[in-house]
């Protein structure tokens, strides 16, 4: 049986892989081009079958010649003039650095693509969970601790950027050691950790080079620009650094806390429940502050949590040199002000710019959250494209779920949704274009009030008037100051709306704020939620098999989920790890969750509220949920009892949380809500544009007005062939609700748009489709059972002929232009795929090279080009030799339009190709020492001295 398993997970990776080779290869005669296939070209490729000896047909072999049963190449293939079909694109490498807007790695995000990878990391997970002797499997979650430790010196040492100086070819951990301070030794045994995990590679003994994942962690500046002005490290960067930082930092200290928190503490059963008594609290000896009070510099100097603060408690609350005496011992020349007290994070102290702000010592930390927050967009369906620039996380979940997520053609005209703990309103502005703009006459006229603190409140009517003043002048938006653990003045909301609220707070607090919307709700009043929903690691009948625990789930709409292809575990196990990390990120830091289905229901019944509908993107966790109001359940824990909603006025003062010990820390509230450092608590500050609203990314579509039971659809891509059914669905999905514009509808011609969009991945989405033999070899034959996906047969020809191809390119520079259609014009000049800064000048009849030699030629090139000045990128058009099934391919690329789409990222690498200062040594630092504080304190911890010690002193 287990053999039997194994091989299942073997051949769900082969195929998988096949999956992704194929629309990688489709990928090849699409990504490049200067705009869709033309109606005519496609529709020619799909109806018509090429004689076998047809150029196309020749082609053809090559985009399916792989996995895909197409015919073994003909002789008259040989023939064929390989230079100008397309290449497929490769996967991107592991040892070059991530190039995010390459075609390579845009691809990753394309729908078929990421479900296929999904199914590759969970079954690798489960295949080297099964094979691997389970003591090491035990090591290496017992002993993973070293890997954000490792990760959090490399980051913070600025390694990185000091890798990407060296390029592919290094750098010798001595120079590296020079760059950053830390002893070469040390440097050495870290890096090699994070080598044999690949996170970064060992080039040749002691050099070391970025890779695909270390290079995401370059903030894009050179060392010598964060060393004038380390504490600026992460501003104006993706975030991803600063998300590094912060987790590796003080979510992972947290962390290391849970046990102490909530088993061995004589309090435990109050730690889960109360956002100043998390593991964070133990971890930083702050009882009474929470996460954010503490950032903004609150509680540092350290309370008691249970007790005694431990031995180094304070201390650890400091990244490194503690007080100013301690820095000076370290460096005796620089003058450091006084305000680097106990707890500081700031690392970066060494900077004359601290002195302007010396009241908060965790300064740092704070701006870092902030960046960070920026930084999780890569959580979600990275790679969507907005007007050329990729969208993420917060504003990926935003653009696709809210319209799609609740059924806004069912609400009367002129509803009033209410945003509560809106932020700065990105969520109804969204609504607004969609159905309030007021020249559009099929408008429904919703009006939209968006509720937060004051300190939002301000930032958001200020990002409104910037965007969009008249919805505020002509009464269609407005903020209200509230805090929703009061009672809501609202009292004809026809939606109450909670967008990533209700995962900031414990359960009674979460139950506070549902309680006071009930309070306030007519009967017609909806409720949405919009939430990770957590999906459990087994399989799921949602309440079809009666247990407590699925109470209330029975015939919930939009529950079920497309079945993953066994033995895989049912959440796709490693593939989902996103969401159990933010989950346990929340309980850490503020004692939030994540929830599961199960968890939001009955949190909505406890408090008055029936979930009667889900919606989840395809492939996404992020869910809307629907409620309706019911009846308030007696609160179990105060029989005779029915709970008064006034009495909700704070989650301590209700009758459902009569152990809460608000009144006993009366402030604890007051400072869980006071988060003016990070006043949205990281989430959206860009509103969505009208623009965005009308080409959303992904889906395809997008709306137009709000013709009320007929939205105007609008297209993303006008590929005709799209009209056929889609794709099988993603394993991850819950079906979209009928409610969602249907995919026919998306068969519209694209009006012009003013935005200027490069192929996207909604785009590429519907050009590619499963061969029709796919269902039959499909890991998944219960999925095509139950629920078989209409496939249409890909033509065996190529979408594109190579000629129409070259006109496409020819479109994009007149340059090109003007040499369009010749495939031996000398300005076509060879580009390699995996590499296209590299550039060669093989004439177009040049005899290809045997596979192996062009194989090892190409890995050769690719990294001599990241080094070589003169082989920067060329304005030139130019093709690149490569081989695929052996058979040397050259694809004309124009190389303006791939610099165009990376301009940003390759314009910023240039600048940083400048000399590393060897004289600074950058921070000063003592990791080890916050490192045996932690240990030294959770031992006598773990022995239950230090309860003992407590009660004897
Ligand atoms: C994670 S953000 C979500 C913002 C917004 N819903 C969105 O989707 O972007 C949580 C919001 O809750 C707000 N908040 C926190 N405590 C609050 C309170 N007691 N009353 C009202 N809003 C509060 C924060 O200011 C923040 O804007």
């Amino acid at each position: 049986m287990t053999f039997q398993a194994l091989k299942r997970l073997h051949s769900i990776i082969g195929e998988a892989l096949d999956e992704i080779e194929r629309v990688y290869t489709v990928g090849s005669s699409a990504i490049d081009m200067s705009g869709p296939p033309t109606p005519a070209s496609l529709q020619s490729t799909s109806t018509s079958p090429p004689s076998p000896s047809s150029p196309s047909c020749s082609s053809a072999r090559l985009f399916f010649g792989n996995g895909y049963a197409s015919p073994p190449p003909s002789p008259s293939a040989s023939s064929f003039p390989f230079h100008v079909l397309p290449d497929p694109i490769d996967f991107p490498s592991l040892d070059s650095p991530h190039e995010p807007n390459s075609p390579s790695e845009s691809l990753t995000a394309h729908p078929e693509v990421s479900s296929a990878i999904n199914k590759i990391v969970a079954a690798c997970g489960q295949m080297s969970a099964t094979v691997q002797p389970p003591f090491l499997s035990i090591c290496d979650a017992a002993m993973g601790y070293h890997l954000p430790s490792c990760l959090r010196l490399f980051e913070a040492t600025h390694t990185p950027e000091i890798l990407k100086k060296a390029g592919p070819e290094g750098l010798h951990v001595k120079e590296i050691a020079q760059a950053n301070g830390v002893d070469a030794t040390k440097l050495a045994h870290v890096l090699r950790l994070l080598c044999t995990h690949h996170y970064v590679r060992e080039v040749s003994p002691n050099v070391f080079a970025n890779n695909r994942l270390s290079s995401m962690i370059d903030t894009g500046k050179s060392i010598e620009k964060i060393k004038e002005c380390p504490e600026k490290k992460y501003e104006g960067t993706n975030g991803i650094a600063a998300f590094v930082g912060l987790c590796t930092d003080e979510l992972q200290k947290s962390s290391a806390y849970l046990t102490e928190a909530y088993f061995l503490s004589p309090k435990a059963h109050l730690n889960g429940k109360e956002p100043t008594r998390a593991p964070f609290n133990y971890a930083f000896g702050c009882e009474g502050t929470d996460f954010f009070a503490w950032l903004e510099g609150h509680g540092i100097q350290g309370q008691h949590v249970n007790g005694r603060a431990r031995s180094g408690s304070i201390k650890l609350a400091g990244i490194l040199p503690q007080t100013s005496h301690e820095l000076k011992k370290l460096d005796p020349g620089h003058q450091y002000t006084p305000s680097h007290k106990k707890g500081s994070s700031d690392i970066f102290h060494k900077s004359q710019s601290v002195s302007s702000q010396p009241e908060n010592p965790n300064r740092f930390r704070l701006e870092r959250f902030g960046v960070a927050m920026t930084g999780t967009d890569s959580w979600e369906v990275p790679g969507a494209v907005f007007n050329g620039t990729p969208i993420f996380f917060w504003r990926i979940t935003l653009l696709i779920g809210v319209l799609e997520g609740f059924d806004w053609h069912a609400l009367p005209q002129g509803s009033l949704i209410v945003d509560v703990g809106g932020g700065i309103g990105s969520s109804m502005m969204l609504l607004a274009h969609a159905f309030s703009r007021p020249q559009d006459e099929d408008a429904l006229g919703f009006k939209y009030i968006i509720q937060d603190r004051q300190v939002v409140v301000d930032m958001g009517e200020k990002a409104w008037r910037a965007k969009c003043p008249e919805y505020l002048e002509l009464g269609i938006a407005q903020f209200k100051v509230h805090d929703f653990f009061t009672p809501q003045p609202i009292k004809n909301a026809a939606v109450f709306f909670l967008r990533v609220v209700l995962h900031d707070w414990p359960t009674d607090y979460a139950r506070a704020v549902l309680l006071r919307l009930r309070e306030a709700a007519t009967p017609e009043t909806k409720l949405l939620i919009a939430d990770f929903v957590i999906p459990l690691a087994c399989r799921d009948d949602f309440g079809a098999t009666a247990n407590e625990d699925s109470d209330g789930i029975e015939g919930v709409e939009g529950v079920e989920t497309q079945p993953v292809p066994s033995p895989l575990l049912p959440n796709l196990g490693k593939a989902s790890a996103n969401v159990y990390w933010m989950d346990l990120t929340m309980q850490v830091t503020f004692n939030g969750q994540e929830r599961t289905l199960r968890e939001i229901v009955a949190l909505a019944l406890s408090a008055g509220w029936k979930v009667t509908r889900v919606v989840k993107a395809p492939g996404s966790h992020f869910g809307h949920i629907t409620a309706t109001p019911t009846h308030i359940p007696v609160d179990k824990g105060a029989a005779n009892s029915t709970p008064s909603l006034s009495d909700a006025t704070k989650p301590g003062q209700s009758k459902a949380t009569t152990n809460n010990s608000l009144d006993r820390h009366p402030h604890i509230l007051e400072r869980s809500m006071s988060r003016c450092g990070t006043p949205t608590f990281g989430s959206n500050r860009l509103l969505p544009s009208f623009e965005e609203v009308k080409v959303k990314p992904r889906f395809g579509f997008g709306y137009k007005g709000s013709d009320r039971r007929n939205p105007k659809v609008i297209p993303l891509n006008p590929a005709p062939h799209i009209a056929a059914p889609r794709k099988r669905p993603s394993p991850l999905s819950i079906p979209i609700s009928p409610s969602v514009p249907s995919r026919a509808k998306i068969n519209l011609p694209l009006p012009q748009s003013p935005i200027k969009r490069r192929p996207s991945h909604a785009h590429l989405s519907q050009l590619y489709r499963p061969p029709p033999h796919q269902s039959s070899t499909s890991p998944t034959p219960n999925i095509n059972t139950r629920n078989p996906p209409p496939l249409v047969p890909l033509s065996p020809r190529l979408p594109v002929s190579p000629l129409s191809r070259r006109s496409s390119f020819a479109s994009l520079s007149g340059a090109a232009a003007a040499q369009a259609g010749n495939a031996t014009n000398p300005s076509m000049i060879p580009v390699r795929q995996l590499s296209e800064s590299s550039i060669s000048v093989p004439s177009a009849n040049t005899t290809p090279p045997s596979p192996t030699i062009t194989r090892h030629k190409l890995i050769h090139r690719q990294s001599l080009a990241q080094l070589t000045p003169t082989r920067k990128r060329s304005e030139s058009v130019v093709t690149q030799p490569s081989v695929a099934e052996g058979r040397p391919l050259m694809r004309p690329v124009h190389l303006g339009d791939i610099m165009a789409k990376e301009a940003g990222t390759y314009a910023r690498r240039a600048l940083d190709f400048s000399e590393i200062r060897s004289d600074d040594t950058g921070p000063s630092q003592d990791p080890i020492a916050a490192g045996c504080s932690l240990l030294d304190a959770a031992v006598p911890i773990e022995k239950g001295i230090l309860n003992r010690r407590g009660s004897s002193e």
